[in-house]
C-alpha cells in the first residue's frame, strides 16, 4: 500500500527517517518531537532509534501537559493510531534507555522508574519534592495560647453547620503547608477567612507584630474573585476585633506576587536568594498551578512562611504543563507528611448545579443525565441537532446589552453584563469551537442592529486578556469591554487585579473576543449563568475534568448542549497527565542531593 504524503502539512516531519518517520505519519508524533528527538540524539552520538522513539514521545507528553513519559503507559493511551506501529518491547526499550548517553552528563533526559523525563521537568519535580519534604519536616508551628485557639474556633466557625471548615482550620493551624480541597461553594473561602483570623489572633497573642499576609491565584480574574469573596465573608463573619487583627490587603496573581521579570517567563524577582517576606501565603485556584510555577513559589518562601493552597482537585489541571493540585493531594496527604483538609458540602448551590457536578465528579451518567433533563430552573440539557437558534435567544441579549451600555459609554453596566454569562467552548476551532461561536453572534448583532461590524475593534467587543502585559498591568484571564467615548474614540475598559484599566485599542496585543470562551480559559473564573457546548463525540478534549469544569463555572443556571453520547463519553474519559510528584512523595526518603542553597 502506497501512502500519499502531503507536503505541506506542517505537521509531517519530511526528512524523518526510521521509526520516528513511522510515527509521525501515523500522526502519534509530530514535526516538532521529531526535531527534538534529532536533535538530541545527534548531538549526543545516540544510534538507538527505540531511545529516538522515546524522546520524541516525551516531548508529545509535555506538549499535552504530562511532565515526563509513562513509558509502560503510552501505547495505551495512544491507543489506535498506534496500533499498526512497531513499538519497543517494554524491557528493551527500558534497556536501551539505560544505557544512552542522553541519560549520562549533561543528561538532557532523566529515568525515575519508568518515567522519562527532559532535564527542566525533572529538576522541577525534584526541587518541588524537597521543598515540600522540607517544610513537611520541619516542627509544627508553635501555638502561642492553645485554649484561645480552641475558643478562635468556636467563635468562627460556630454549631455543627461548620464542623467541616473548623476541622480544616484547625489542622491547618497545626502545620506549616496546607492543602485545603473542596468543589465548588464547599466554604473555602469561608475556612480561609476564618483561619486569617485565627492566626493573626495567635500572633497577638504571642506578642507578634501583625502577620504579613499574601493572597494570590494564578490569573487575574481569580485573585480579583479571591480577594472580593475574603473581603465579603470578612465583612458579613468577622467581628470588627478579628478585621482588625487583620488589617487591609490586597489578592495578587502569583506573578505579581513573585515580581515578573520583563526578561524571562519562568524566573522572578523573589526566589531563593531573595525571598518573600510574608508569614502566611494562600494561594487560591491551585489547580491552574503549573509545577514550573508551584517550583518557583515554593522556592520563594521562607522556610517560616505558612503556605495554604487552596482548590478543587477535580477541575482540570494547568494549562502548563503538571497536576500539581492532584499530585499534592495524593502525595503529601497519602505520604503522611501532612494532614488532609478537606471540605466535602456544598453550601452554594443547594440544589442541581450542586448534584449535577458531584454525578460528573463520581462518574454516575444516569443520574447526570436525570438530573440534565430534569434539573428545574437551574438546570437545562439541549439535545438539539441544530441548537443555534435556542443559543440566539439566549445570546443575543447579552451581547446586546453590553453593545448598548458601551455605546452610552457606561463600562460598569457593560462589565456587569459581561459577567453575567459565558458561553464556554472545548475547542478554539472548529463548529464547536470559540473562533466559530464569536463570529456567529457577531452575525447576529449585525442582523439585529443592521450595524456591520466591519472592523476588528468595535463598541461592545467583549475581550480576554491572553497574556500577562506587565507594563501595561494586566494579566492573562483579565476581561474588558470596548466602550465609545463622548468623542467617539474606543476605549477598552479592563478588570484587573490592580483596578478598572482603559486603553486604546492599539496598546493591546495579546486579546481575544469574548462572546465566547474555551473551557480552559474559563477556569478561575465564574459567572451567573454558564453555557457548555459539548464537543462533537470524536473530539479528545471530551472529558470528565472537562465538563465537570465548565459546569462549576456556573453560579446561577448552567445550559448544557450536546448528546447523551457526548454526555456519557465525557464521563467515560479521563485527562490524565504523567507526573511522578505523588509517587515520589508516597515513597523513597529525601534523595541526598539538594536544590536548597
Ligand atoms: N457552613 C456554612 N453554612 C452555611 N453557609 C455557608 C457555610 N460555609 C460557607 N457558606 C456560604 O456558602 C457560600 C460559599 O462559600 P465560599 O465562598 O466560602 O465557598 P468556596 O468553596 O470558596 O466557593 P468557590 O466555589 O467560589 O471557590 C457563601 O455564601 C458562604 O457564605
Amino acid at each position: 500500500m502506497t501512502t500519499t504524503i502531503d507536503e505541506f502539512d506542517s505537521t509531517l516531519a519530511l526528512g524523518a527517517t526510521g521509526i520516528l518517520r513511522d510515527f509521525n505519519q501515523a500522526g502519534v508524533i509530530i514535526a516538532a518531537d521529531v526535531h527534538v528527538a534529532s536533535r538530541l540524539t545527534t548531538l549526543l552520538a545516540e544510534g538507538n532509534q527505540s531511545v529516538a522513539l522515546a524522546c520524541a514521545l516525551t516531548a508529545r507528553a509535555v506538549r499535552a501537559g504530562s511532565i515526563c513519559l509513562d513509558l509502560t503507559g503510552v501505547r495505551d493511551e495512544v491507543g489506535e493510531d498506534g496500533a499498526e506501529l512497531a513499538w519497543p518491547s517494554p524491557d528493551e526499550w527500558l534497556t536501551a534507555i539505560k544505557a544512552s548517553p542522553l541519560l549520562a552528563a549533561p543528561q538532557p533526559l532523566h529515568l525515575e522508574d519508568t518515567r522519562l523525563y527532559f532535564d527542566r521537568y525533572w529538576r522541577e519535580e525534584d526541587q518541588v519534592e524537597q521543598d515540600l519534604r522540607r517544610r513537611a519536616g520541619r516542627p509544627s508551628p508553635a501555638i502561642a495560647n492553645e485554649a484561645a485557639l480552641l475558643a478562635g474556633l468556636d467563635r468562627l466557625f460556630p454549631g455543627t453547620a461548620y464542623n467541616e471548615q473548623r476541622g480544616a482550620a484547625e489542622t491547618a493551624t497545626r502545620q506549616w503547608t496546607t492543602v485545603l480541597t473542596g468543589g465548588p461553594g464547599t466554604g473555602k473561602t469561608t475556612t480561609v477567612a476564618g483561619l486569617l483570623a485565627l492566626l493573626a489572633e495567635q500572633a497577638e497573642l504571642a506578642g507578634d507584630r501583625r502577620p504579613w499576609i499574601a493572597l494570590t491565584a494564578p490569573t487575574g480574574k481569580a485573585a480579583g474573585r479571591l480577594e472580593e469573596a475574603v473581603r465579603r465573608e470578612m465583612k458579613e463573619r468577622l467581628s470588627a476585633e478579628d478585621r482588625d487583627r487583620l488589617g487591609e490587603f490586597h489578592a495578587r496573581t502569583l506573578h505579581m506576587l513573585l515580581g515578573g521579570r520583563p526578561d524571562s517567563s519562568t524566573r522572578f524577582r523573589h526566589d531563593r536568594d531573595n525571598r518573600l517576606p510574608h508569614d502566611i501565603v494562600v494561594v487560591d485556584e491551585t489547580s491552574m498551578v503549573s509545577l514550573t510555577m508551584m517550583a518557583r513559589l515554593l522556592e520563594a518562601l521562607r522556610p517560616e512562611t505558612r503556605l495554604i493552597l487552596v482548590g478543587d482537585p477535580d477541575q482540570l489541571a494547568s494549562i502548563e504543563a503538571g497536576a500539581v493540585l492532584a499530585d499534592l493531594v495524593e502525595g503529601l496527604v497519602a505520604g503522611g507528611h501532612i494532614e488532609a483538609a478537606e471540605l466535602r458540602t456544598s453550601h452554594r448551590f443547594g440544589g442541581e448545579i450542586g448534584k449535577l457536578a458531584l454525578a460528573v465528579r463520581d462518574d454516575q451518567p444516569d443520574v447526570v443525565l436525570d438530573v440534565l433533563r430534569d434539573g428545574g430552573d437551574r438546570v437545562h440539557f439541549i439535545e438539539d441537532d441544530d441548537p443555534r437558534e435556542t443559543l440566539r435567544s439566549t445570546l443575543l441579549p447579552d451581547a446586546l446589552a453590553i453593545r448598548e451600555a458601551s455605546q452610552a459609554g457606561d463600562a460598569d453596566t457593560a462589565l456587569a453584563a459581561l459577567d453575567r454569562h459565558r458561553l464556554l467552548c472545548a475547542h478554539r476551532e472548529g463548529p464547536w469551537g470559540v473562533s466559530h461561536w464569536n463570529r456567529t453572534v457577531e452575525r447576529w448583532i449585525t442582523e439585529e442592529t443592521e450595524d456591520p461590524l466591519w472592523d476588528t475593534w468595535y463598541v461592545g467587543r467583549p475581550v480576554l486578556v491572553t497574556a500577562n502585559d506587565y507594563a501595561l498591568g494586566i494579566y492573562n484571564g483579565d476581561v474588558g469591554v470596548t466602550i465609545r467615548r463622548p468623542d467617539g474614540s474606543l476605549r477598552v475598559c479592563i478588570d484587573s487585579s490592580r483596578g478598572r484599566l482603559d486603553f486604546a485599542p492599539s496598546r493591546l496585543g495579546n486579546i481575544e473576543t469574548l462572546h465566547a470562551m474555551t473551557i480552559h480559559k474559563a477556569q478561575g473564573s465564574q459567572a451567573d449563568e454558564v453555557t457548555v457546548l459539548l464537543p462533537g463525540e470524536e473530539s479528545r478534549l471530551l472529558t470528565r475534568e472537562l465538563f465537570y469544569t465548565a459546569i462549576t463555572r456556573a453560579q446561577e443556571r448552567v445550559r448544557v448542549v450536546g448528546t447523551e453520547t457526548a454526555v456519557r463519553l465525557a464521563l467515560s474519559r479521563r485527562a490524565l497527565r504523567a507526573t511522578g510528584l505523588r509517587q515520589r512523595l508516597t515513597t523513597g526518603n529525601l534523595p541526598s542531593h539538594s536544590c536548597q542553597k
